[in-house]
């Protein structure tokens, strides 16, 4: 199968001299397609850098990567942006929800960008919204749910749209323990119900337990890696 995304000798330096710091050095990656991959390391040791310029959010300083086979760096700006909209959806450890936007509309936002009619944005986001067990909560804005309801808002706004991955930088981060597990479970049935492929951070060994490949990362190199046969 073609990978979703791949890496190759991917690099991004900070600073120079005596104080530059290789964030992430000679990456070779391939994620392919319905994988739930886990991005794990000490802190600082580079996992949100390489999901940054996986989703194309940030540019290497060195190597490549690509889209379902096509090179960012060879993108314009706009053709980018556009290739980010319908093609990767993100999670963030902060939610990132739009506070005056309703979990509905939050979710809506994209599609409404995409030119999707009303209707099927709806039908979608109100689908979506039960998957997610916040059926009855549609209306509500984000500074009505908890932390953990608002984590279940963005997993449903990054799928809604049906990206071709989804990439999440410590989606559980300021989740409690338990309520973060429940989040992860639910993506990885999404996950195994949809096909999604996910790739997600974290420093959380209950977290990584979930995931059917860990990806060790250390001073932003990979280190090694597991795989393990679905239960
Ligand atoms: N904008 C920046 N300027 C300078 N150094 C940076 C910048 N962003 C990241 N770094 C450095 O790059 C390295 C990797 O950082 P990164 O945030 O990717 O790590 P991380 O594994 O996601 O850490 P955490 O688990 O704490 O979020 C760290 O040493 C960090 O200090």
């Amino acid at each position: 199968m073609k990978p979703v995304i791949e890496t190759r000798q991917l690099g991004r330096f900070y600073g120079e001299g005596d104080t530059l710091v290789r964030a992430l050095h000679q990456v070779d990656l391939q994620i392919e397609p319905g994988e739930f991959t886990a991005i794990v390391g000490p802190s600082g040791s580079g996992k949100s850098t390489l999901l940054q310029l996986m989703g194309g959010l940030d540019n290497p300083d060195e190597g490549t990567v690509l889209l379902k086979e096509k090179a960012i760096s060879e993108m314009s700006g706009r053709e980018l942006s556009d290739f980010r909209r319908d093609h990767i959806g993100f999670i963030f450890q902060a939610y990132n929800l739009i506070p005056v936007l309703s979990a509905a509309e939050n979710c809506e936002y994209i599609m409404l960008l995409q030119g999707i009619p009303a209707a099927e944005r709806k039908a979608r986001v109100y689908a979506m919204l039960e998957q997610v067990g916040l059926k009855g909560k549609e209306q509500r804005l984000p500074n009505q749910l908890s932390g953990g309801q608002q984590q279940r808002v963005a997993v449903a706004r990054a799928m809604v749209s049906r990206p071709d991955i989804i990439l999440a930088d410590e989606p559980t981060a300021n989740l409690d323990s338990q309520t973060g597990m429940d989040l992860l479970d639910m993506m990885h049935e999404l996950n195994r119900q949809q096909g999604m492929t996910f790739v997600f951070s974290t420093h959380d060994p209950k977290i990584m337990e979930r995931a059917s490949r860990l990806i060790h990362i250390e001073d932003g190199r990979v280190i090694g890696e597991q795989r393990r046969d679905e239960g």
